[in-house]
């Protein structure tokens, strides 16, 4: 995604991942952690802040850690925010931390920091444990640089965060703001001219980023660590061979597994697939939110084939320089072209492809995705390289790379089910000691839209909880705990759904259920769900049994009857008073339907077989005519709904239960529960 740090103040950034992997190597004999948060004494954007503070405050062996884990280094931050800020706003939900660590590696100090924007995005990238990026972006740096860094304010993130919550901003668009946020400013600050200490401060922080980028190149003989500046001047690529990650290591996403098997057949043998006749896509797409483990499935795929995996994020691509992006890519794909097959993976596909590309704050990313367009029209699907991209907004790529012979398959990556969350649990707890009290699935439960990520995130701060407690082993006291604690952060608020309103989406979803199973004409039932998905808090999908060409006018009621279902059970189970905004767009659908019925379709008795394409022409008679007909198909579907689901109270009250207890159920799970069988615990 988007960094805003990275732009508005260009500086050297390191994703808190990389300091975990600094802890991890073998000759670092003690580490310090430090950590401040910026003080907000803001009214407008531009507000001044407290330089951080630099002192350690922890050290590590005072806590008996000879290493950190993924994960562990957030529960350090967060525990110490509250103690370092006087302000009780800041430390009640932390936006923005500022971590450094000094560490011996390579015989050499290294400073470490990161900062920026805690959005959903960088925060799973914190999580993230992977070698490639720290051998992306680790940084020397000369301790002259190591002061300019230090004196450097804090970054705006306290007032874009306030702003969003006073504005309603939904989660999923909250980069999105930021960004035009950014741009906004930008602009702004471009036509009143004024050279305010932020741009001064920029262009300071541009010369050092050279001087330390050069500094690293001169480095870099003698490092067996690649080090690369965010000023990409070293835009020297190098193939991380997973060895070990493979398929077995990615839990609860088997459909996507599934999908992705055909790639690594023909990654194992490109030239024999294509002489078959098989067909595939250069470039696929894994979509879905942050931290589900797309990153790690991309990464297995070139395991399971043992081919070379090429990894790029799409945000190092934003660039200042003109030029650099572009000469990226290109680099990236020689040497991927090279060394076919492989597996070239861009993350963050967005911030390199998206449609947002006009602006000034992105003005060589014209060139950059035009440069990758061109390289995949370059080369033939039996060359052997396959190009996978991922991001958490499909909608916002730019068209002409979804076209065919680009990205054009997409696998979706969607946070995992119950059952997936129980897998991905025990796989991370088997690292771990833990002993017989522990139950994943009771976790697994009550962690509903908890993404692969934070779940093993969870694991780990109850095992540095458990640590820093003096016990030998995990109980599910400690996992309970972190749990809370993720559950209540400032970060899990939008997916943390009450048990109320679970209850009401049981109900609505089983009432869109109850009528599709009983209606003679609906289609059958594919699944019910409970789990939150993008902005829907469930739903209930529908599969036809054959393709229709032709809806007859029984088909098309029943649909306006099952679009009905979800309030129509609001009303009967909560009352008239506490019906939800939830099923508007069920009466957009049913609506839809009526209003075509009417006007095109020619099924209704008053207004005959004419069709009424240009509804402004019609005389107010027609018009009120056409209204009063799709009310009266409206009203009759309700009418026919609600007869359903009080029929089928009983069933209906089991079917939500079912729900509240699994969140998926299929098909014939769902049968099982209408026909007043028991489920099996799964
Ligand atoms: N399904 C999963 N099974 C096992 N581990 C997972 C799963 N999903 C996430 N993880 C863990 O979380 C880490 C981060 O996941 P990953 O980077 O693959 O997510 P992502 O979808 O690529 O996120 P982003 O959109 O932020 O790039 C993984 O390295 C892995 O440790
Ligand atoms: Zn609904």
């Amino acid at each position: 995604m988007f960094s805003l740090s990275n732009t508005v103040q260009p500086q050297v950034t390191v994703p808190l991942s990389h300091l975990i992997n600094a802890f991890h190597s073998p000759k670092n004999t003690s580490v310090s952690v430090s950590a401040s948060v910026s003080q907000n004494q803001h009214r407008d954007v531009v507000s001044e802040h407290e330089p951080p503070s630099s002192e350690p405050i922890l050290n590590l062996r005072d806590l008996g850690l000879s290493e950190l884990k993924i994960g562990q280094i957030d529960q350090l931050v967060d525990s110490l925010l509250p103690g370092i800020c006087k302000d009780k706003n800041v430390s009640s939900h932390w936006h923005t931390s500022h971590v450094s660590a000094q560490s011996f590696f390579e015989n050499k100090y290294v400073f470490i920091q990161s900062r920026g924007f805690k959005t959903l995005k960088s925060r799973t990238r914190r999580l993230q444990s992977t070698s490639e990026r720290l051998a992306e972006t680790q940084h020397t740096a000369p301790s002259f640089v190591k002061g300019f860094l230090l004196r450097d304010r804090g970054s705006d993130v306290e007032s874009l965060d306030k702003l969003m919550k006073t504005k309603n901003i939904p989660e999923a668009h909250q980069d999105a703001f930021k960004t035009g946020f950014a741009e906004g400013f930008l602009k702004a600050q471009a036509l009143t001219q004024k050279t305010n200490d932020s741009l001064r401060r920029t262009r300071l922080i541009v010369f050092i980023l050279l001087v330390v980028g050069i500094y690293g190149l001169l480095k870099n003989p003698f490092l067996s660590v690649r080090f690369r500046t965010t000023t990409g001047l070293d835009s020297a690529v190098d193939p991380v061979q997973m060895k070990n990650v493979t398929f077995e290591h990615v839990k609860g996403v088997e459909e996507a597994k599934q999908e992705l098997q055909e790639v690594v057949e023909f990654l194992k043998n490109p030239q024999k697939f294509t002489v078959l006749g098989g067909k595939l896509p250069k470039g696929i797409l894994l979509v879905g939110p942050p931290g589900t483990g797309k990153t790690l499935l991309a990464r297995a795929v070139a395991g399971e084939a043992d081919v070379p995996f090429y990894y790029a994020s799409g945000s190092e691509f934003d660039e200042m320089f003109v030029g650099v992006g572009a000469s990226r890519i290109r680099n990236l794909f020689r040497e991927a072209k090279a060394n076919a097959p492989c597996v070239i993976f861009i993350d963050e596909l967005d911030s390199v492809g998206g449609k947002r590309i006009e602006s000034p704050m992105h003005p060589y990313s014209r060139q950059t995705i035009n440069q990758l367009l061109a390289e995949m029209d370059g080369f033939k699907p039996n060359e052997g390289v396959i190009i996978i991209g991922a991001t958490n907004f499909p909608e916002a790529l730019d068209n002409a790379l979804i076209r065919p012979g680009r990205f054009d398959m997409q696998v979706t990556v969607p946070r995992p089910d119950v059952k997936g969350r129980t897998e991905i649990l025990k796989w991370y707890l088997n690292k771990i000691k833990f002993d017989q009290s522990v139950d994943p699935e009771i976790i697994a439960r009550g962690t509903v839209g908890f993404s692969g990520a934070e779940l093993e995130n969870l694991v780990n701060q109850a095992a540095l909880k458990a640590a820093v407690d003096g016990k030998e082993m995990v109980t599910m006291k400690e996992l309970e705990f972190s749990k809370d604690k993720i559950l209540m952060g400032p970060e899990r608020r939008s997916v943390e759904i009450d048990n109320k309103n679970k209850t009401i989406t049981a109900y609505h979803e089983s009432g869109h259920a109850i009528i599709a199973y009983y209606t003679k004409d609906a289609m059958p039932i594919n699944k019910a769900t409970i789990m939150p998905r993008g902005p829907t808090l469930g739903h209930v999908s529908l599969l036809p049994e054959n393709d229709r060409w032709n809806e007859t006018r029984a088909q098309l009621l029943a649909q306006m009857d099952v679009s009905m279902g979800g309030r129509v059970a609001e009303e009967l189970i909560f009352g008239a008073d506490h019906i939800t905004t939830g099923a508007s767009s069920d009466f957009d659908n049913a609506t839809k339907i009526a209003k075509q019925m009417v006007t095109k379709f020619g099924m209704s008795e008053k207004l005959g077989v004419m069709t009424y394409s240009d509804t402004g022409k019609l005389s107010p008679e027609t018009q009120s005519a056409i209204e009063q007909e799709i009310r009266i198909l409206l009203r009759d579907s309700y009418e026919r709904a609600k007869h359903i689901l009080k029929t089928h109270a009983k069933e209906h009250k089991n079917l939500a239960e079912a729900l509240l207890t699994y969140e998926t159920l299929d098909a014939k799970e769902i049968q099982i529960v209408l026909e007043g069988k028991k489920l099996d615990v799964r």
